[in-house]
């Protein structure tokens, strides 16, 4: 055959994986657990030797806490299911076609379904030969952003033919990012009845040991917070939220500081959870649900949880932005 007689040879494709942690498929226990057994035996979350931690684990935490948690996932479960399955799929809809022709955009969960291996295995079907990893946490954490890119490079050391890969870096700092974030706060401000005497913002805690072993996470949080007091030209007050277990964790806490501040003269407050990309049974029923009451039991008036960047019109712009970067010199893109 001449050159010219030969069919023409479809251009190859590019992946976009958005990354999210992972959430039960159901709100009822059994689920809860099979959820909380994987994401807790992850030695990237629990930095405990597995002969020690084993056993506390399935003794103990496996036994108690799903019915505690499926509580929880009750209480904030939608028709689309969990919310941050029913967010992180509206993120990846959100996405698709903004990067142009031959970008497919698809999402999966470190932990539960879809399970990374099975998208990127659906990607290299559908001719993706490059693959952009986008784990969608802000503030780079090993508990978070590593463990997924882990995940996926275990599902590629078994592939004989493999796609480039990149991974997205940590945007906490990103002009966008805080950008988008000051807008949604002050959008969010503006629709509240109530002027708050202080904003919070609570960052998902880490235990404290990993800050000294070298994890920025607590440093990309607390620049994030700096970065969007200086935007929104007010202060922020800073704590870590959801601690787990016996080990000390960042502090302050959000809950300790909830109950502590109505005795400071501070009745009013405002609260954003600028480290979680989309909406979840940490913000909305943790801080929407229960910090609610810890702050008005010691004695606050008013109290608002403010929505997370999500699939708004500030969050896809931003995550849009973010993406494309990555994208650059893998194709002429938009
Ligand atoms: C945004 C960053 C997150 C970090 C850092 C993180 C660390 C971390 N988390 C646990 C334990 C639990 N986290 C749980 C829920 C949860 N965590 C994050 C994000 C981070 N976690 C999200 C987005 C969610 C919500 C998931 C959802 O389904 O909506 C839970 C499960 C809920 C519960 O039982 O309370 C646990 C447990 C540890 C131990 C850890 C770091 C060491
Ligand atoms: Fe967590
Ligand atoms: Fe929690």
């Amino acid at each position: 055959m001449k050159p010219a007689d030969h069919p023409p040879i479809p251009a190859p494709k590019i992946g976009v994986l958005l990354i999210n942690l992972g959430t039960p498929d159901a709100s009822e226990a059994g689920a809860v657990r099979r959820y909380l057994a994987e994401f807790l035996s992850d030695p990237r979350v629990v930095e405990i030797p597995r002969v020690v931690w084993k056993p506390i684990l399935h003794g103990i935490i496996l036994r108690t806490r799903p019915a505690k948690s499926a509580h929880a996932y009750r209480q904030v479960w939608t028709e689309q299911g969990s919310p941050l399955a029913a967010i992180t799929k509206a993120q990846a809809e959100g996405l698709k076609g903004r990067f142009g022709e031959g970008v497919i955009v698809d999402y999966a969960m470190r932990y539960g379904r879809p399970a990374i291996a099975d998208r990127l295995a659906v990607l290299k079907q559908q001719g993706c030969e490059r693959i952009l990893l986008a784990p969608l946490y802000p503030q780079y954490c090993a508990a978070t952003t590593a463990t997924a890119n882990d995940a996926a490079f275990a599902a590629l050391a078994a592939m004989r033919w493999q796609p480039a890969i990149r991974t997205l870096p940590p945007y906490y700092d990103d002009p966008m990012y805080i950008d988008a974030l000051a807008t949604s706060v002050r959008r969010s401000l503006a629709a509240l009845d109530f002027a708050p005497d202080a904003l919070i913002a609570s960052f998902h805690g880490m235990p404290q040991r990993t800050l000294e072993l070298g994890d920025p996470y607590h440093c990309h949080c607390r620049k994030t917070a700096r970065l969007l007091s200086d935007t929104l030209g007010r202060e922020l007050l800073v704590t870590f939220q959801s601690r787990f277990g016996r080990a000390k964790w960042l502090e302050p806490a959000t809950d300790t500081t909830l109950a502590a501040l109505p005795a400071k003269g501070v009745k009013r407050i405002a609260i954003v959870a600028p480290g979680f990309a989309a909406d979840c049974v940490e913000t909305l029923e943790e801080l929407a649900i229960r910090g609610r009451e810890t702050f008005l039991a010691a004695g606050g008036t008013h109290f608002a949880a403010l929505p997370c960047l999500n699939a708004s019109h500030e969050g896809l712009p931003m995550a849009e932005s973010v993406i494309k970067r990555e994208l650059e010199g893998w194709m002429a893109v938009p």
